[in-house]
């Protein structure tokens, strides 16, 4: 049988004593995108910092390729293919696009590695090359959050965490972004996208899930594109 790349089985989390997931559990596989809607203060942003390591589940698992990831630190969980690109991007304003983007890189022991990989980021996200020595602080929202996940994708993750990517997008810029997701996808990532309500920008057929009250429930597929 075919082994989820992620599973999570019964997981709370949450900050001090107060719980905001409450007995979580789904799987996801390579290939794969999900939605996880939910309201503003749903829990979106903790599940997915759960997953990433920057949050310590307090019950249950996570797994990944069926190895439990729950003691792993954020940069192993990382080295392992999960990356995380935050609600608020947290690009670097005054630093070229170039420079956000090796940002991503924490050893700069594989120096042909990371320029053949930034050199194919560039030929998918062609504005990467283009303004590659302008400031970041200078670019759209939409360029910002293509840049915001080429950084993440610099380490070629297997399951690329979207946090609310779409908030402040014009629809032209969300629908590139929801394209670039869908793209990364079929090349065999599993995206989790995280957003307040399913939009226009979310694909009909996908994975979608809601959580409410702590507990991530399968919900009806996103709106189809318009
Ligand atoms: N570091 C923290 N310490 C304490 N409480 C927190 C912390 N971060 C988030 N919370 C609380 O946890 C709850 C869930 O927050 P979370 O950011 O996960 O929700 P969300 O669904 O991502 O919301 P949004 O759509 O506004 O981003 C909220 O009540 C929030 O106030």
């Amino acid at each position: 049988m075919r082994m989820p790349l992620l599973q999570i089985d019964s997981l709370a989390a949450g900050y001090g004593k107060r719980d905001i997931l409450d007995n979580v559990s789904c799987s996801l596989f390579a290939g794969s995108l999900a939605y996880v809607l939910g309201p503003c203060g749903a829990g979106k942003t903790t599940l997915l910092m759960a997953i990433a390591g920057l949050v310590r589940p307090k019950r249950g698992v996570i797994r990944l390729d069926g190895e439990d990831m729950r003691r792993k630190r954020p940069a192993d969980l990382l080295a392992r293919g999960i990356a995380y690109v935050p609600h608020n991007r947290l690009l670097f304003s005054s630093l070229s696009v170039r420079d956000n983007l090796l940002t991503a890189v924490w050893r700069d022991t594989d120096r042909p590695r990371i320029e053949e990989q930034a050199e194919r980021l560039g030929e998918r996200l062609p504005f990467l090359k283009a303004c590659a020595h302008q400031s970041a602080g200078r670019l759209t929202n939409g360029e910002r959050q293509l840049l915001a996940i080429a950084r993440a994708l610099m380490s070629r993750p297997r399951l690329l965490l979207l946090d609310d990517p779409y908030d402040e997008l014009m629809p032209i810029e969300a629908e590139r972004v929801a394209e670039l997701g869908g793209q990364l996808a079929q090349e065999g990532t599993a995206v989790v996208i995280a957003q307040r309500s399913a939009t226009p920008a979310a694909c009909a057929g996908e994975h979608a899930y809601r959580l409410d009250a702590g507990r991530l429930l399968r919900s009806e597929a996103p709106a189809a594109a318009s």
